[in-house]
This record gives C-alpha cells, structure tokens and sequence, in this order.
C-alpha cells in the first residue's frame, strides 16, 4: 500500500442523502413520473452531493485527508454495493451493465418485466434496504464508476472525500439465496470471490486518488444474521487480511456500527487496515485490554474511531462525558479520532429549520449538522484541551442541566403510578375463562376482518391538510370524519366482514396521531429521515414522561360501534412501536418509557369498553425491529417489551377480545414473545411468504386465535378467492379452523378503493370456500 495521511482528527460515517427539503424525493419522483429526464436528475444528485460536502466543511470537517465520507445514494446503499460488484441477479440479466437510472431504480421498484428485489430492515433501524439475491452463478465483476466519479466531483471541489461501502462480509451475510441456488448454498459461500471483487474496487480508487475508504461491517455486532458473531469476526479477519495486503489501495477504515464490538475490538485493531470504528453509544470499550495496555498493542498504527456521537437519536451529546472517554482512549497511547457511533441518516438534517418547536426543547437537541459540529468541537477538545472548548462545553452543561430538571421531564404523578405496577397487572384472566366470555361475542370460525386502516384517499388527506392549516374548523372537519366512518362500516357490512374496523382516516400516521395526542410527545416540521427509496418519515420525539390528557380514538370508534349490529375492533397502536418509532428519550431505560405509555393505553382501552368497544386491537408491528442485535440483550428485551404489551392490555375484563397485529417476515425468531402477549387473536403478515409463519406457530403449539394474512397488501394485484382460500387451507393444516382468522397482510392505507374493495370481497368468498369444505363432515359452521 502507498503511504498514507492519518485520517484526520473527526468524522463521520454518514451524512443524510434526501436534502434539507427531501429535494433528493422530490426529484427522484419526478424522474419517476417522467417529468425529468436522467440528465436533470443526475445534476440534482450532483448539487445535493456538493451542498453535501461544502455543509460538512463549513460545520468544521477537514475537507482534506478523507474525513468526507461519500455517503449519497439515489435509492439505497446496498443496492449501491450490488451495482459496484456487478451482482445483478440473472432475473435481471436482460438490463445488467445498462448504466442507466432506469434499470437501477428497476431492481428496486420493479417494472412491467421485473418484481423488485426484495427489501427488508437493516439492522435494528426502521431503515429498509433491498436484499441481494446470490447463487452459486451470480456473477461478480467490479464497477467502480459511480465511486470514482464522486470522488473527482468531491476533488473539483476541493475535497478529498472518502468514498463508502457496505464492506463483502456484511454485503453477502444481508443477501439471501436466489431462486436458482442449490438448497445447501448460502450467499457467504462465495465470500473469497467477493473479496476479490473488493480489492479491484480498491485499486480503481487507489489509482484514482483515494486516500482513504470506508468499508462497513456491521455485521460483526449483530447475532440475528445467519452467522454468530465469532464466527463473523473470523471472516472478517478473513477478509481483511486478504484487502489489507492489496498492493495499491487507499487507507482502508473498516466501520462496526450499531451495537457493541469491544469484545471484537482488539482483534479487528490488530488487522491490516489503517482505522477501525467502534459504536460507543450502543457498546463499549473491552476495559480489562483497555486497562492491561493490550488495546493500545492491537492498535499501534491503527486509528480508532470513537464512535461517541450517536447517530440514532436526536439528542445533544453529553460533550463532557465524551471528551473523557476520548481522553481515556488517548491517554493509554491510541491515535484516536472522534466520529459517530452510525451514520447519521437516521437523523434529521438540522435543528435550526425547527422554528415552531418549543425553544427549550429546541436548545437539548441535535440533528446530523448539530452532531458534526460536536464532532469538530470534540474533536478541537482532544487536541487543545478543554479549556479550548470550554464555551461549548458550559453551553452543553447548561442545556443538560435545563433539560434534568424542565416541567413535565419527571412529572410525580406519572411515575407514582408506574411504580405501583405489580406483576398482576400484567396478567389477564385463565385463556379458557376468556374463551367461554367472548363466546358472547358470536364470532364464527374463520372469522374475516381486516388489519385497520383503510384506504387513505386524496380526499381524507386533503381534509386533514385543510383542517391543519386551518380552513377547516373542528366541526366540519368531525363531520367529514364521521362521513367518512359510516362510508367505510357500510361498505364492510355489503361486503360481508365479520368484525368491522373504523377505518383509521383520522390518523396521518399510526404512530404521530397518538403521539400528537399524549403528553411528553413533540412533532417536528422538517425532521424527516429516509425510511427506504424516497420515502420519508417524521418521528415524533418522545422527551418527557408520558401521559394521555383526553381519550384520543373513543369517539371515532365509538361512533363506529353505534352503527352496526357487528363487532367493531377499537384500533390502537402499541407501546414498543410507539416507541420504535419515535425518538426516545436516553435519560431512563426504555423499559421506564414504555410502561408510561403502556398506562395511557391501558386507559384509552377502559373508555373504549366504556363507549360499547368489545374487541382492542393492539398493533406492534415493531415487536421485532426492536430487538436488540446481541444475544445477551435480547431477553430483557423481550421481558420489557412484552411486559409493556401486557400492562396495557390487561385492565381489560375477559369478554373483551384483544387482538394484536405484527408485520414483517422474521417471525420464527420472537414466536415465544409473540406467545408472551398472550392476545386473544394476533395476526400476522403471511402472504408474500406463502403461510411460512404456520409451520413455527404450529410446532409451538399455539393455543390462541391466530389471523395469518392471505391478501399481500403491497401490492394492487387483486388476489382471487380461490388462490386466498388456498392460503387459508395451507394454514389450516397446522393450526385448527377454530383458531384461524382471515385477514389481509396489514392495513389497506396504502391501497385504492377499487382494488381493495375487490381484494376484501374475495377474502370473504374464500373464507367461505374453505367453511364449505368442511360443511359436509358436519362443522356446522356458517
Ligand atoms: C404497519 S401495521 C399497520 C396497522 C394499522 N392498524 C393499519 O391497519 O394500518
Ligand atoms: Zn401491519
């Protein structure tokens, strides 16, 4: 390798691609639409990149030495890796090496000739990425284009960037098999050849001037991927001896964020690569080698870059708190840097565009441009002292100090309450008890209902917009909501549900709506993070103990039950959603803030029995996006997260249904949590995977109702009755009829009227099919 410049005293891992207006969405939606051509899009890409860059120096990055990373990516980074290693799976074949934005966004999205490549989450962030698709055939040839032409674009600029990747371990260990592949094959086979691919790219930068790489490995924290994380440490070594001993290549800085590395640390310091970062927000520092001056030995010649901004949560960072583990890094003889613990795409952009929020809550916050200038500051603190920051340092004191003892941080009443919460009330009554009082309810077997949302229209969103600005008033906006509820209880009872659903129009969002309408909650303007592709969220931020000041679903629900004979399900959405999709607080454990929530909840389900309410659904859809990426931390996870679900639901008397939802595929892995919210009814994403949560739910010996979904929802194909009715039989030959529900996958907010309506009345004729079927040994069901 060529001599190489220290990487420079801060940085980070990543920076927010979609632009401080999401211009990036904008723009990519219209190329979509046709409006621009690839030409105009690209130059967008270009100024956003170049704001980019000229943003980060301002904020205080060196723009020389490869403290820039290059982290912009039109869809998704994964995707970026798989053009870069030419992996295009052979359903692709036909626009493989085409170039174009077209056939790029075709993996993504699909098009008329392809399904998308599939797209799950990465790590655990609420980030999507699209999954690679690997067989033993899958072509690798190294396309370093897209690398090299930012990095020339960074150097006109002045900047000598440092061009990102998802590192070969992490890449193949996140793909999945194609359909072709043999049945013992597994993507990480191919690891060597991958490697090989990878040291090319290396040396196409390398030769174009390059001084520094950065080569993601989150793999090595997480235990949820096919591999241990001994075992993903020791391909890593692996690999990195291979990529560490290229002839030509840039300084490499071989990344681990997302959770603790400190066991793995000293290994990785001692591998041929030139810095290694570890998160120490989510981890630690291995303290015995830290202490016996082994850390230090692995590390000679080697950077660390200490991760001690976090790069998933918006708070300001505790400077002094960091400059002293900073210090206790470099006073035992570490070359250390100062960067963050991930990339900072999981945060808004900037603080400052929050003008409409609560200047006090304003001043404890930091998006990704307020935690790059901590990063400088923290940075300039190392290197000088802290007296050289001590401005800085005394600003963070103060607004730490404000925010300790703010109104409605620590309110008495609130944790009084939660502290007197014993183990019964967490417990509902005997399942068989529970199972002869809902017999009141008359539900029949393969019961149909749907998910709760249903389609959200032009329309509805041009009301709740009017009523936001103003030019509508409460009363008419309520009435165009009752409308709306009445519109979508008639159009269920023609088509023939069995229990019935509000619809869900008043709610922008399942999880904003009731942070909007509890106390410890504040919305942002412009907070939006990148979800997957141009879609973008808004987490609320959850900075103060919880509490519900007015029931918030009872009278869209209410009013619903009153105008139908048929059960309605009052909808909520549930405690660890709530807070996996917010910003949490970091003052308290997260099993303190849920149990907040999980009280307001209990009481939003006591007034929804009171208005008439006999069925609760209570969705989690984030139950398992939560779960933390270490085996040892899963478990008080899964006690806390379930323990919440069940200090919400269990005020309810045991005629009262409640029924929870969960979407995603990884379902197997949590099926004992899953079991633990011990709901009466839980239904469960299935479709797309063909009934693949039977099997598990069947060998577990599931006792309760159960709603796998036979209608995918993701997309607007209409699925006839007969191919539903399948799904149902597949189902019904592990679980018994009488605990099958039929259901759609998830809600129908995303979906057209026409299409859903179509969709639902098949669902109900398929329910049918299969009552029919076993008719004649003399069910006798309906
Ligand atoms: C992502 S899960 C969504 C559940 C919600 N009740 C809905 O139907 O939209
Ligand atoms: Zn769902």
């Amino acid at each position: 390798m060529t001599a190489t410049t220290p990487l420079p005293t801060a940085t980070i891992l990543g920076y927010p691609r979609i632009g401080r207006r999401r211009e990036l969405k904008r723009a990519v939606e219209s190329f979509w639409a046709g409006r621009i051509d690839e030409t105009e899009l690209r130059a967008t890409a270009r100024e956003l990149r170049a704001a980019t860059r000229e943003r980060l120096v301002a904020l205080g990055l060196p723009a020389a030495g490869g403290a820039i990373p290059e982290s912009f990516s039109f869809y998704d980074q994964v995707l970026d890796a798989t053009l870069a290693l030419g992996a295009i799976p052979a359903r692709f074949a036909d626009i493989a090496g085409a170039g174009d934005l077209a056939s790029y966004f075709a993996l993504a999205r699909g098009d008329e000739r392809h399904q998308p490549l599939e797209m799950t989450k990465w790590f655990d962030t609420n980030y999507h990425y699209s999954v690679p698709e690997i067989d033993e055939r899958t072509p690798f040839a190294a396309d370093p284009a897209q690398l090299v032409a930012q990095l020339v674009e960074a150097r006109g600029q002045g900047v000598s960037s440092r061009p990102v990747l998802v590192g070969p371990v992490t890449y193949l260990l996140l793909a999945k098999p194609s359909d072709d592949a043999g049945r013992r094959f597994t993507p990480i086979d191919r690891l060597d050849e991958v490697v090989a691919v990878y040291a090319e790219l290396l040396a196409s930068l390398a030769a174009a001037g390059a001084e520094w790489v950065q080569l993601d490995e989150p793999a090595l924290v997480s235990d949820s991927l096919l591999l241990s994380r001994e075992e993903t440490l020791a391909l890593v070594e692996r690999a990195y001896r291979r990529l560490g001993g290229g002839a030509t290549r840039p300084a490499i800085l071989l990344a681990a964020p997302y959770g603790d590395s400190a066991a793995a640390l000293p290994r990785l310091g001692a591998l041929p690569v030139e810095a290694v970062q570890a998160d120490l927000v989510r981890g630690g520092l291995p303290e015995a080698a830290l202490a016996d001056g082994s850390l230090a030995q692995a590390f000679t010649g080697t950077q660390l870059v200490a991760g001690v901004v976090d790069g998933r949560n918006v708070w300001r960072t505790d400077l002094r708190a960091a400059l002293e583990r900073l210090g206790r890094l470099r006073d035992a003889g570490i070359a250390t840097v100062v960067g963050t613990a991930s990339s900072l795409q999981h945060v808004p952009h900037d603080v400052a565009e929050e003008t409409r929020l609560d200047a006090r809550l304003r001043s404890w916050l930091a998006f990704a441009d307020q935690k790059v200038a901590q990063t400088a500051t923290l940075a300039r603190g190392l290197a000088d002292g802290s007296a050289a920051i001590a401005a800085e340092l005394a600003e963070t004191d103060a607004a730490l100090a404000d925010r300790a003892s703010a109104p409605g941080v620590h309110v008495g009443a609130i944790r009084d309450r939660a502290a007197a919460v014993g183990e019964a009330d967490r417990r509902r009554g005997e399942e068989a008890e529970r199972r002869d009082a809902q017999r009141a309810l008359g539900i029949p077997e393969l019961a149909t209902t749907t998910i709760g949302s249903f389609p959200q229209t032009a329309e509805i969103r041009r009301a709740r917009a009017g009523f936001g600005r103003g030019e509508i008033d409460r009363e008419a906006y309520d009435g165009f909501l009752r409308a709306e509820i009445e519109r979508v209880i008639r159009l269920q009872e023609e088509i023939g549900l069995d229990v019935l659903v509000h619809g869900e129009a008043e709610r922008n969002d399942m999880v904003q709506y009731f942070a909007e309408h509890l106390d410890g909650f504040a919305v942002t303007e412009h907070g939006w993070v990148q979800s997957y592709g141009t879609r973008a969220t808004r987490p609320s931020i959850l900075w103060g103990d919880v509490s519900r000041p007015a029931p918030i679903t009872v009278s869209w629900s209410g009013y619903a039950q009153s105008l139908t004979e048929r059960p309605v399900k009052g909808m909520l959405t549930g405690p660890v959603t709530i807070l996996a999709w917010s910003f949490v607080r970091d003052d308290q454990p997260l099993a303190d803030t849920a149990d907040q929530v999980a009280l307001a909840l209990r009481d939003e389900i006591d007034d929804l029995v009171a208005a008439g309410i006999r069925i609760v659904q209570v969705d989690e859809p984030a139950l398992r996006e939560l779960l933390p990426l270490d085996a040892e931390r899963q478990r008080a996870y899964l006690d806390w997260s379930v323990g919440a679900f069940r200090l919400a639901t269990s005020g309810a008397g045991p005629g009262i249904q409640i029924h929870t939802h969960l979407c995603y595929s990884e379902f197997g892995e949590i099926i004992g949590a899953v079991d633990g919210l011990d709901a009466d009814v839980t239904s469960i994403e299935a479709a797309r995977s063909r009934m693949d949560v039977v099997a598990p739910l069947g060998d577990h010996g599931y006792s309760r109702g159960i709603g796998p979904g036979v209608y995918d929802i993701h997309s607007p194909r209409v699925p006839s009755a007969e191919e539903q009715a399948e799904l149902i039989r597949i189902a019904g030959r592990r679980i018994p009829g009488e605990q099958l529900w039929v259901n759609p996958d998830c809600g129908l907010k995303t979906r057209g009227y026409e299409e859903a309506v179509a969709s639902l009345t098949n669902l109900v004729r398929a329910a049918r099919l299969v009552r029919a079927d076993a008719a004649p040994a003399g069910a006798g069901t309906a």
